[in-house]
């Protein structure tokens, strides 16, 4: 089974990374190389520390040990705030969407915040345009062309979720963590948003970090797993050699055995 190389040449790396809540040890000592244009997808039991270790990643919570790099940064100590200007950005959740702008406008806000930084006079003249143009390009990458117009609070649940993929988008990511991007969705909904994920990342050579439940999708979608069971990673590996696994097979007895 293969296991995580050096941290430091990976597009995003962890070395001994971990997080603790008083006695309790969300995040174990875990090490990640995950290679530029991967899709990695972490999945465990209920309560693994999947959501703590991406809020790590982040830095929405400080770690308690180990270290955190991007594409060969120490990036331990950046502020979370300032990671996405890097190109490191996290999915938005559906509490972070302008309820009352439309689908265009959360797209098109997001990309001018970020271009922002970059642009001087001659952004605050064409900004607004440029921007609007950026975020019409993304909602047809995501399939929400038709619901430009539409109230965020007004989308499905599904359409929040592909919004929310849209908004990370317009930051201009390398590196993308997503969090449970089909979930609440059924079937057919689940399909066609692995499709776009999958289609979106080939089109940006993206590395994409991914926590999901679903594992048809985790396992038809992914390059490689990573297993992680009470804070700990205990197997990495392409989708075949994980299904295989003893170890995953044992952590997930009387969970999701059966769905492996
Ligand atoms: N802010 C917190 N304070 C105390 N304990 C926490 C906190 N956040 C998470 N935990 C604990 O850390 C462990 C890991 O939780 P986490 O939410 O990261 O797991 P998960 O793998 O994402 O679970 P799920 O699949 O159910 O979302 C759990 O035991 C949880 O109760």
């Amino acid at each position: 089974m293969h296991t995580d190389t050096d941290p430091k040449e990976a597009a995003l790396g962890t070395d001994g990374l971990t997080r603790r809540f008083g006695g309790h040890v969300a995040v174990d000592r875990v090490d990640l190389a995950v290679s530029k244009g991967e899709l990695r997808s972490i999945i465990g039991p209920n309560g693994a520390g999947k959501t703590t270790l991406f809020n790590v990643l982040t830095n929405a919570l400080a770690p308690s040990e180990g270290r955190v790099y991007y594409d060969g940064t120490d990036i331990t100590d950046v502020p979370q705030y300032e990671r996405p200007h890097m190109g490191l950005v996290r999915s938005f959740q559906s509490n972070q969407l302008f309820e009352s702008k439309t689908t265009l406008e959360n797209v098109r806000i997001v990309a001018q915040t970020i271009e922002q930084g970059s642009f001087s006079f001659d952004f605050f003249r064409d900004g607004q345009r440029v921007a609007e143009e950026r975020a019409y390009q993304i909602l047809d990458q995501v399939g929400l062309t038709p619901l430009a117009g539409e109230t965020a609070t007004n989308l499905s649940h599904g359409d929040q979720r592909r919004l929310s993929i849209a908004m990370a988008l317009a930051t201009d990511p390398s590196v993308l963590l997503l969090d449970e991007p089909t979930s609440g969705m059924g079937p057919a909904e689940t399909e066609e948003t692995a499709e776009m994920i999958q289609s979106i990342q080939s089109e940006l050579g993206l590395t994409l970090l991914l926590i999901e439940h679903d594992m048809s999708i985790v396992l038809s979608m992914s390059d490689r797993i990573s297993v992680l069971d009470r804070g700990k990673i205990i197997a990495t590996g392409e989708p075949d050699a994980i299904r295989d696994d003893d170890a995953v097979q044992k952590a997930y007895l009387g969970g999701m055995r059966e769905e492996l």
